[in-house]
């Protein structure tokens, strides 16, 4: 393919994006922070414009392209986590500022490090606009790399974000030992969590069931790899998050996006016992074990 695209942030999933282009012989142009070029300059003429920055410097970059986006070019955000000032979504933050332009939602189980060793792996490319979904599908598609369409951006974008929150949440179960019985119980009751806010938000209950749902909630609460689960098995060995996130490499959204959550839940009433727990934990109001007995000592319920 010979299409000029530009890949934002030149992080660990920035990385494995530009090397995921690279198969199909695309040459992607990268910038980041310390690359010392004007990021406004280079997106001219790109078919494809890929934002790979956590979230935390997603409005930044919105700033630096305010002007510069033409109307038929496609934004791709691959961004998982949501906006502590707005509470909206990366895409809902790039729709705002490019009203008139494509944008996709690019999300799945796709551990940074075990794409970079080149391992297969699959994700879901979501958009209302069936072409620009198309487009990016076939940038990215190659034999260690299936890429799905789908039109459900709100839906694959917010399983993606939340089930970052329940990682943490099985990091701690996996830190504490509590076995394979608590680890499927966490897992499933999280999933159904995921759903009831994803639903509120204007999800489809099957997107939650995909690759962007269930699979990236199983790659990410069953891998050391994952910053997330890293974060809870930390706080499982007693270490405090200021400990935990000093040792961490790279980025932990699911702190952030805990903060968030619980501010839409109570705002809203939606029932999220695992997402208050981990808020609580995180904030170093309980301990992990605290929070298992709190869990398991809930008001008995139907399933
Ligand atoms: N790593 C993974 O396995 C995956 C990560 N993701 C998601 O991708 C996003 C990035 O993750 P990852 O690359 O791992 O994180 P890293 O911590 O490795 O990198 C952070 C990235 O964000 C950029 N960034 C941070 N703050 C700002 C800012 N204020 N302005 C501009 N850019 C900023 C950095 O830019 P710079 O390059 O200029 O330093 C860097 O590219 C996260 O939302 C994550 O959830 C999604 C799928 C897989
Ligand atoms: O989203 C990911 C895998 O799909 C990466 O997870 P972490 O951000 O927890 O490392």
């Amino acid at each position: 393919m010979n299409d000029r695209i530009i890949i934002i942030g030149a992080g660990a999933w920035g990385d494995a994006l530009s090397k995921l282009t690279q198969i199909n012989g695309c040459e992607p142009i990268i910038w980041s922070r310390s690359c010392g070029r004007v990021l406004a300059e280079m997106v001219t003429d790109c078919v494809a414009i890929i934002s790979a920055v956590s979230m935390s410097g997603v409005p930044a970059i919105i700033e630096r392209l305010r002007d510069s986006i033409a109307p038929h070019q496609i934004i791709v955000t691959a961004t998982k986590g949501l906006d502590a000032r707005t509470n909206l979504t990366p895409a809902q933050l790039w729709h705002q500022a490019f009203p008139n332009n494509p944008i996709v939602v690019l999300s799945g189980p796709n551990l940074s490090l075990e794409i970079q060793q080149g391992l297969p792996a699959a994700t879901v490319v979501a958009s209302q606009s069936a072409d620009a979904a198309n487009t990016i599908q076939e940038i990215f598609s190659s034999p260690k790399f299936r890429v799905y369409t789908n039109d459900d951006p709100i839906g694959v974008e917010l399983g993606g974000t939340i089930k970052n929150v329940i990682a943490i949440a099985a990091g701690t179960c996996d830190g504490l030992k509590l076995g394979n019985n608590a680890k499927s119980a966490l897992l499933t009751r999280g999933l159904a969590e995921i759903i009831r806010i994803g639903q509120y938000w204007g999800g489809k209950t099957e997107t939650f069931y995909g690759l962007s749902g269930l699979g990236d909630l199983l790659t990410t609460c069953n891998s050391p790899l994952s910053r997330n689960y890293q974060v809870g098995y930390g706080l499982a060995q007693g270490r405090t998050l200021t400990e935990v996130l000093a040792n961490l490499q790279g980025t932990a959204e699911g702190v952030n996006t805990t903060k968030v959550l619980i501010q839409i839940a109570d705002r809203n009433q939606i029932y999220m016992p695992i997402t208050v727990l981990v808020d609580r934990l995180l904030q170093g109001q309980i301990t992990a074990p605290e929070a298992i007995v709190a869990l398991m000592s809930r008001d008995r319920k139907s399933e």
